[in-house]
């Protein structure tokens, strides 16, 4: 694989405008391929999997973790998103442990990625390994393909969210978890 992509990230480098073989850039073929690897590295593991790992429930409340970051990379552009993540859930048997919804995120955020999308696979990997009553999934983000290119508004946030399960059909239950996550 090596062979192969290190002459694509050298191309890119002259398509550019800069030579890849000046001092300092030389090695930059081989550091680009090993960072898009980190970016990536959510491949090849089912993030859900990170939630075999569950205790008993001792009561069916609600359990919000906010302000997980991410980084992931739009799938359109490969250009870097990045923000928040708050993903809320209602117990039904089981919980499971806290940073392991941090770790959901992670392995859905490190893929080509649009927010939509890991927005609903973070709400339904918690409602359906946990078998929970109720998931929501709120994720605000700066895509920096809208930012350093194209429409160029670095200010603009977006927002997405996910709701699965009791959340649909019981509205008081779904402000208060809203208005926790809003802070
Ligand atoms: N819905 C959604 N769109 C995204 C996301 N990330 C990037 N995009 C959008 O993907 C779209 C791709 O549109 P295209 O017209 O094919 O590409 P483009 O010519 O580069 O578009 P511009 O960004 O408008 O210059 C753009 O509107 C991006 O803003 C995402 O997570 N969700
Ligand atoms: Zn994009």
């Amino acid at each position: 694989m090596k062979e192969r992509i290190l002459p694509a990230f050298k191309r890119l480098i002259e398509i550019c405008g800069d030579d890849p073989s000046r001092e300092g850039m030389e090695e930059t073929p081989f550091r680009a391929l090993k960072a898009f690897l980190e970016y990536t590295k959510g491949y090849g593991t089912d993030p859900a999997d990170h939630l075999a790992t569950t205790f008993p429930a001792q009561n069916q409340d609600l359990v919000l973790i906010r302000d997980i970051e991410f980084f992931s990379l739009c799938e359109h552009h490969l250009a870097p998103f990045y923000g928040k993540c708050h993903v809320a859930y209602i117990p039904k048997q089981r919980i499971t442990g806290l940073s392991k919804l941090a770790r959901v995120v992670e392995g859905y955020a490190r893929r080509f990625q649009v927010q939509e999308r890991m927005t609903e696979q973070i709400a339904d990997a918690v409602m359906d390994r946990l078998d929970a009553q109720g998931a929501i999934c709120v994720i605000e983000a700066r895509h920096m393909c809208m930012a350093m290119r194209g429409v160029a508004k670095p200010d603009a946030v977006t927002t997405t969210s996910a709701i699965r399960g009791i959340y649909h059909d019981d509205s008081d239950l779904r402000m208060e978890t809203m208005n926790l996550i809003k802070g």
